[in-house]
């Protein structure tokens, strides 16, 4: 059975490196489609993807870049596919292109083109990516093998639990979209390149890894505190006398976030910084270093968008290690939870001056927006805000459902720092 990925409608970070490692894995096919996207972003995302791996590729639009980078393979959409006349895609196919379409009726794989190498069908499946996409055939469904002009690959909402019914149904493949790009576990792409065998069908299933989204997010384990602590530097005081003074206040969650200094300072700092947080029994995280994080045995780790991918990162620093995700928006935060993200720090909340080049702001109707989304989702991860939160923000901030918040200035600036972490330890719990 072919396994087919489709790549993220939209261009997301990383991505190049996230394909590569995709194809790594095994990965025998990558469809890309970005819908309504300019030619110089895609040329850019295809630019960074390794040639090694351009003849596994398959282009949904900009046709025209397939013969700069040696791409042989097209896919035709609907709707292209009902513009281009048939002798196009004859000398496409003669010219050596192999061509791919896209049906939505079952009843249009009559006088569908030879030319055509297969067809993906669906909603096979309510779509995960897609809300309200709602699924083309029930579970009954075969395809009669007198009704195949070409290959079928099943499309819409495939994820490891019902991709054996891909097979049941006979289809020849199936291409999957959500299930890489939004789901907490990591599809592996290895395990199924090949197709299911029943054996590994038993081992999946022994594994109990029929969840989607919604029960993957909840399946998180790693206990989050509600109170992150960010450490930082001013003229008068130190990273280490910030973190001794959270500590003494009572503060469990200290992230040691070090900007602009050699990594080997950072490294001799987060030394000093785990001592300290172990005689106070408290957890140390490190921000932006997975080596640093992963010599000093630190608790966590955090990374942004614009470091290493978590997946890159927890390689590193192996599977026990908690890893927070940063995120600002919607998109972000399915990323992270795709990504294996443990916790995600969304914010600014509000400008501040801790943090140079801030995202938006998100104010609190971005926390109200984005929590409604994920509480529509079903999906459940600690979310942390972030970003010049007062103490006199946390109730309102709270009702927003969010699991806790991280501060610096404002823990540091307060008169009296123990009972300020007390007061924040009642309004988070
Ligand atoms: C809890 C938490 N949330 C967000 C961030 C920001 O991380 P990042 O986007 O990588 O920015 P820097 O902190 O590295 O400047 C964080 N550190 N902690
Ligand atoms: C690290 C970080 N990421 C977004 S805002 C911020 C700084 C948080 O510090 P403060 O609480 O002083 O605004
Ligand atoms: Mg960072």
């Amino acid at each position: 059975m072919e396994l087919i990925a489709i790549s993220h409608p939209e261009f997301i970070p990383n991505e190049a490196e996230r394909i590569n490692a995709l194809f790594r894995d095994g990965l025998l096919r990558l469809h890309i489609r970005k819908p309504g996207c300019n030619v110089a972003d895609l040329n850019r995302l295809i630019g960074d993807i390794n040639p090694d791996f351009y003849s596994k590729i398959a282009l949904h639009s900009h046709h025209e870049l397939a013969a700069q980078y040696g791409i042989t393979r097209l896919h035709f959409p609907e709707k292209l596919r009902k513009e281009t006349p048939e002798f196009m895609m004859e000398k496409f196919e003669n010219a050596g292109f192999k061509l791919s379409t896209s049906i939505h009726d079952i009843d249009e794989l009559d006088g569908l083109s030879k030319a055509f190498d297969y067809t993906f069908f669906g909603p096979v499946f309510d779509s995960i990516s897609k809300t309200g996409y709602q699924r083309a055939i029930t579970d009954d469904f075969y395809l009669e093998e007198e009704k195949k002009a070409v290959k079928v690959i099943a499309i819409g909402g495939i994820k490891r639990s019902n991709l054996h019914m891909i097979k049941t149904m006979n289809f020849d493949g199936a291409a999957m979209l959500g299930a890489i790009w939004y789901s907490e576990f990591h599809f592996s792409i290895s395990l199924i390149a090949g197709g299911l065998s029943p054996r590994q069908l038993k081992k999946l299933k022994n594994e109990n890894l029929d969840q989607d989204l919604d029960s993957a997010a909840n399946s998180n384990t790693k206990k989050i505190e509600r109170l992150h602590f960010i450490s930082n530097q001013t003229l008068e005081m130190s990273h280490l006398d910030s973190i001794g003074l959270a500590l003494q206040a009572g503060c469990k969650w200290i992230q040691l976030r070090v900007k602009d200094q050699p990594e080997n300072d950072v490294l001799e700092l987060a030394h000093a910084a785990k001592a300290l947080c172990d005689s106070y029994a408290a957890k140390l995280i490190i921000n932006d270093f997975p080596n640093i994080a992963k010599a000093v045995d630190a608790y966590g780790l955090h990374l942004g968008l614009n470091d290493m991918p978590i997946p890159e990162a927890r390689k590193i620093v192996g599977k026990n290690m908690t890893i927070g995700g940063t995120a600002n928006k919607f998109e972000d935060i399915l990323l992270r939870i795709s990504e294996g993200a443990d916790y995600i720090g969304l914010g600014p909340f509000r400008f501040t001056r801790t943090k140079q080049n801030l995202s938006p702001i998100l104010g609190l109707e971005g926390y109200l927006d984005l929590m409604q989304k994920l509480s529509e989702q079903k999906i459940n991860i600690p979310i942390i805000a972030i970003g010049g939160i007062l103490p006199g923000d946390v109730p309102t901030l709270m009702t927003t459902g969010i699991h806790g918040v991280a501060m610096s200035s404002a823990l540091i600036q307060s008169q009296d720092r123990k009972e300020t972490v007390q007061k924040l330890d009642k309004l988070l719990c």
